[in-house]
């Protein structure tokens, strides 16, 4: 017996959809170059649940703010996750959090998150300061730079640092390790052959995942043995301190190591792609700059940087609400079925794999006036409605790095804005990428003029 979300509706048919072969090849080179943007097609030609796509590639979409709810709030009862995410076990590990459901979910995500409260986010405040203000100060005055290239470098040892210790020549030797994985996953699916023979980016993935391990398995033996503890303690220090209700150690050396590696994962590609589109809108509305510069120069100035300043920034707040609005990193995801369901009048059956969009969410104009202006203002203005601004997911399984990664972008453009000014060496940009929504060409700007040198340590 099928489960319900719409009781006494009139009729449940099968998912709409494109129906001949043209009409899904075009669909699929569109998905192919900006998935966001083939949904955002579906949504207004079909409504909020629509199938697409050919076995083993067929998806139905659900979109909109009530799917949203649906799916990370109201029926976690009727989707997996291990099987949506498969794909990224390659990078992550079998016992990622990301890769889990159920009992051992609850307890790896219990264990994680108690080493990403707010409280020891802000403990790694220094870090990110030290990098952004380095990585800025390294920008040639008058030169050019690709800004998502450059700024990946900053964030991936921000997120090594923090995570795994202040051990910097570990940090880009696990980095390295982990671009090499994480450029496998971020192929489209149809490309990711698993041939695994010298040469291959499969075998490659293979190997630099096996160097990974090695690492972190390393560092691991080294703090159960008592030494190279952080201060402030790192990410790995929580999670081995971490313990059961019954004394005993919450995670395996394994599930450690799963975690610590899916979660500095996790972080790259996402706080990048958010950093970049946040230069660009920067860079493109001018009035919105000297606004966020204003504040910045009232509150900190000079002064190096504080919690406690950052905390009193709210258009700084607004300006990285409007970016995760207008171009959120995780412009889709996707879950596995594990009973028929009826929802919107439509039967969604055991099985299909669904995908939600807070990209599509974030660009309906009936929940966002004039969707595609980026206006930090409309969040001084009011609060967005349940489910309609859900850059991090929601429900039980919000993204547990959301306050790491707002952090880090408060940073940056804080550091940023008083010490470099932009130009767009670019006429457009193309939004292109799963995992990471990400400005296909990368993010060239010319550095015109340093406002001045960054505040020293
Ligand atoms: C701007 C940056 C980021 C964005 C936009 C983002 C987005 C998301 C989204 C949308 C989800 C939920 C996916 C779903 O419902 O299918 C998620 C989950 C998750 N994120 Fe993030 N994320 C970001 C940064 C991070 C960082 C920095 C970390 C870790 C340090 C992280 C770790 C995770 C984990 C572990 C989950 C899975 C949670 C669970 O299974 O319970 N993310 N993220």
């Amino acid at each position: 017996m099928p489960t319900s979300a719409t009781p006494g509706a009139a009729r449940v048919t099968a998912p709409p959809g494109p129906r001949w072969p043209w009409e899904q090849i075009r669909l699929a080179r569109l998905l192919a170059r900006v998935p966001a943007e083939g949904l955002s097609l579906l949504h207004r030609r079909y409504g909020p649940v629509v199938r697409f796509g050919y076995p083993p590639f067929r998806y139905v979409a659900m979109l909109g703010p009530e799917a949203n709810r649906f799916i990370l709030a109201e029926r976690l009862d009727l989707f997996r996750w291990r099987e949506a995410m498969a794909f990224l076990v390659p990078v992550d590990g079998e016992t990622a959090m990301v890769v889990s459901d159920g009992d051992d979910h609850r307890r790896r995500r219990q264990a994680v998150q108690s080493a990403f409260t707010a409280r020891r986010i802000h403990r790694h405040l220094g870090i990110m300061i030290e990098e952004f203000a380095a990585e800025l100060a390294r920008w040639p005055s008058g030169g050019t730079v690709d800004a998502l290239e450059a700024l990946r470098r900053p964030i991936k040892r921000i997120t090594v640092r923090s995570l795994f210790g202040d051990q910097l020549d570990r940090a880009d030797e696990l980095g390295a390790a982990l671009d090499t994985t994480i450029g496998y996953v971020n192929l489209p699916v149809w490309r990711q052959f698993k041939i695994d023979l010298p040469g291959t980016r499969w075998h490659r993935a293979k190997a630099a995942r096996r160097r990974t391990d090695l690492i972190v398995n390393a560092e691991i033996a080294r703090r159960r043995a008592g030494s190279g503890r952080s201060d402030p303690p790192d990410v790995l220090d929580v999670l081995l301190a971490a313990v059961d209700e019954n004394g005993a150690p919450a995670l395996s050396d394994l599930e450690v190591r799963d975690q610590v590696v899916s979660l500095i994962a996790a972080s790259y590609d996402t706080i990048g792609s958010a950093a970049a589109w946040a230069l660009h809108e920067l860079i493109a509305n001018p009035a919105v700059r000297e606004t966020a510069r204003a504040e910045v120069t009232e509150v900190v100035g000079d002064e190096r940087l504080t919690v406690e300043a950052l905390n009193r920034m709210p258009y700084l707040d607004a300006v990285v609400n409007e970016t995760l609005r207008k171009w959120p990193p995780t412009s889709v995801s996707t879950r596995k079925v594990t009973a028929t369901f009826e929802f919107a009048g439509v039967r969604v059956p055991a099985g299909s794999m669904v995908l939600y969009s807070p990209y599509v969410t974030h660009r309906m104009p009936e929940l966002w006036a004039e969707p595609d202006r980026f206006r930090p203002e409309r969040w001084l203005e009011g609060k967005a409605a349940p489910y309609s601004f859900v850059p991090f997911g929601g429900g039980y399984r919000r993204c547990i790095g959301f306050v790491f990664a707002t952090q880090q972008l408060k940073v940056l453009l804080v550091e940023a804005l008083r010490s470099v000014e932009l130009a767009a060496e670019y006429d457009t940009l193309t939004p292109f990428g799963i995992p990471a929504l990400h400005p296909g060409e990368g993010l060239p700007v010319r550095v015109t003029r340093p406002v001045r040198l960054p505040v020293a340590g």
